[in-house]
């Protein structure tokens, strides 16, 4: 049974499998860059950390502290320098539609409608017309962009382009969504209205996600686990669940369990800008 047909039949998709692998491990990565000098940055140092099955990981950290480069590598769009990235017990070693990417500048077709681009790569694969219609569906409706279904980006707001890119990822069915401060540039109400819409679809999707942010508030609102990392060289310092039930929304951030997560957060992060001077 497809993915769909799972959601389409008991509205929530199948609980993990206990003893269930990792969807993703990544295992004593680092990552160097060469510097105009000739010398060398480390940018990662021997990174270690898994996700589970359907879990939303949220990474925060420092600017700079390699949270983008972890999803690129794991995107396959670089190399690590030394270790190496799983995703579903296989290697890592180029980009693959296994892996969906939303990122925070928008990434449409400009040339394709809302449809042709949530289309995109079911049509790639050679997915039957009638399947492809029954998917594209169920993600304008899960969006909310059924309406602007044959509009073309430039017709839409930062938003709606970014509930396109979501729901385009999503289509594909990919093992693993990773996401880049999808919401980094939006103005805050219509960031705080997307965070909802994505707890709404993940909800029904149950994707493992990796979602890089700076925002605080977000990483705890969204995330089962936040994974906090330290720069110079990037590392994960910690990795913290979130005691915070589903399904969730704006409200808890009024929440005890939330504001003391928050704190917790920040100590980290300031204990790191500490060390750097
Ligand atoms: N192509 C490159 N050549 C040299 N250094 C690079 C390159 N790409 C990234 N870096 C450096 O590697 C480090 C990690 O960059 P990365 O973009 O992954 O950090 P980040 O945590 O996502 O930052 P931000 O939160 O500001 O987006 C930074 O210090 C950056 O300057």
């Amino acid at each position: 049974m497809g993915a769909l047909a799972m959601m389409k039949q008991d509205g929530v998709a199948a609980q993990p499998h206990p003893t269930a692998a990792p969807r993703l491990r990544v295992e004593e990565v680092s990552l160097r860059y060469r510097t105009p000098d000739g010398g060398v940055f480390s940018a990662l140092d021997k990174v270690s950390f898994e996700v589970p099955d359907q879990q939303f990981a949220v990474i925060v950290g420092p600017s700079g502290c390699g949270k983008s480069s972890l999803l690129y590598l794991t995107a396959g769009l670089a190399e690590p320098s030394d270790g190496a990235i799983f995703v579903g017990g296989q290697k890592v070693e180029g980009p693959g539609a296994d892996r969906g990417m939303v990122f925070q500048s928008y990434t449409l077709f400009p040339w394709l409608t809302v449809r042709e681009n949530i289309e995109f790569g079911l049509k790639r694969r050679g997915m039957p017309a009638a399947e492809r219609k029954d998917i594209v569906e169920y993600y304008l409706n899960e969006v909310g962009l059924k309406a602007f279904a044959e509009n073309y980006p430039k017709q839409l707001s930062g938003g709606m382009m970014q509930r396109v890119a979501i729901a385009r990822a999503l289509a594909n069915d990919p093992q693993i969504l990773l996401m880049d401060e999808p919401f980094g540039a939006l103005d805050s109400q219509t960031r705080l209205q997307m965070q909802q819409l994505l707890l709404r679809v993940w909800e029904h999707s149950k994707k493992t996600v990796v979602f890089v942010t700076h925002d605080i508030d977000e990483a705890i609102l969204l995330g089962d686990r936040v994974y906090v990392m330290g720069a110079r060289p990037g590392r994960i310092k910690q990795i913290l669940d979130v005691p915070i039930d589903r399904p969730r929304n704006l409200d808890v951030v009024m929440e005890p369990e939330f504001i003391r997560m928050k704190r917790q957060i920040l100590g980290l992060l300031h204990d790191d800008l500490h060390e750097a001077h």
